[in-house]
């Protein structure tokens, strides 16, 4: 089944016509990564699926974006429900000024959940998830800040997690993390799509080519190819995609 679904995706910055007729399909349970160029509208179009561009004035969308066949544009989309559903993690970590605890618990506190111990039962199940339970289970109430970079990116993974989104948006999720940590974030890229849909914006094509089941490339706006990863990677069909992954361009 089809988890989103975009039709003749146009968007603008003013008067820049970031992207153009954009059309793809995101099956449910996968991960998809978005390659390309700086510049080329991969981070754009990603954010249009939680609607993170509404809240840039002078921005212009024509097309639907369907979730759960659903267009999340239609003005009777409830967006805080819809950002509950489709998670999202930014290229910094960016923990709250909390304890590792409460970072976790922050959305489901924020949903209205009070019942500790389901909290509690929850905010394990997702530090576990992230692959970050071992290491802090006996700090839980310690300053996120007293984290590395790498833990702090698995906790705020373990925080988008722990509201059970069917999709998970990461952009440049490794990009400010060493070697270790970067492997840590891809092992868990691969384990979480058994519980949500991944979209990742990737600069390293190695990196797509070891998360992701499905790759789209863009390229000034344009979606140029998506297919399998592993026939994008080896024999794509345009020659832009070509170029690019033998690193003759971008
Ligand atoms: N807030 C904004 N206002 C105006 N133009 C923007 C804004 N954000 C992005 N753009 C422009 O839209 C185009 C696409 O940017 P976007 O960040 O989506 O590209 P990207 O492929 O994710 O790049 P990178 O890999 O460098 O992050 C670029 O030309 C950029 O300058």
């Amino acid at each position: 089944m089809n988890k989103i679904e975009a039709k003749n995706v146009d968007f603008y910055y003013g008067d820049f016509h970031a992207l153009k007729n954009i059309n793809i399909t995101i099956p449910n349970n996968e991960v998809v990564a978005f390659i390309g160029p700086s510049g080329c509208g991969k981070s754009t179009f990603l954010r249009l699926f939680n609607r993170m561009n509404d809240l840039i004035p002078g921005t212009r969308l024509t097309g639907e974006i369907c979730i759960d066949g659903r267009n999340i544009y239609e003005p009777s989309i409830n967006v805080d429900i819809l950002r509950k559903n489709v998670g999202m993690v930014f290229q910094r970590p960016n923990p709250f000024p909390k304890s590792i605890f409460e970072n976790v618990a922050y959305g489901l506190r924020v949903n209205g959940i009070k019942d500790k111990e389901f909290i509690t039962e929850r905010v394990e199940t997702a530090l576990k998830g992230a692959a970050l339970w071992n290491e802090v289970k006996d700090k839980l109430k310690a300053s996120a800040y007293d984290l590395s970079g790498g833990q702090q990116q698995r906790l705020c993974i373990a925080r988008a997690m722990a509201v059970e989104p069917s999709v998970l948006l990461m952009d440049e999720p490794a990009s400010a993390l060493d070697p270790i940590s970067t492997a840590k974030i891809e092992e868990l890229i691969c384990e979480l799509s058994s519980q949500t849909t991944v979209v990742i914006v990737t600069h390293s094509m190695q990196q797509a080519a070891r998360v992701s089941n499905k790759t789209a490339f863009f390229y000034m706006g344009e979606m140029v190819e998506y297919g399998e990863t592993k026939k994008i990677f080896t024999s794509p069909d345009k020659e832009a995609t070509q170029n690019y992954i033998t690193g003759r361009f971008g």
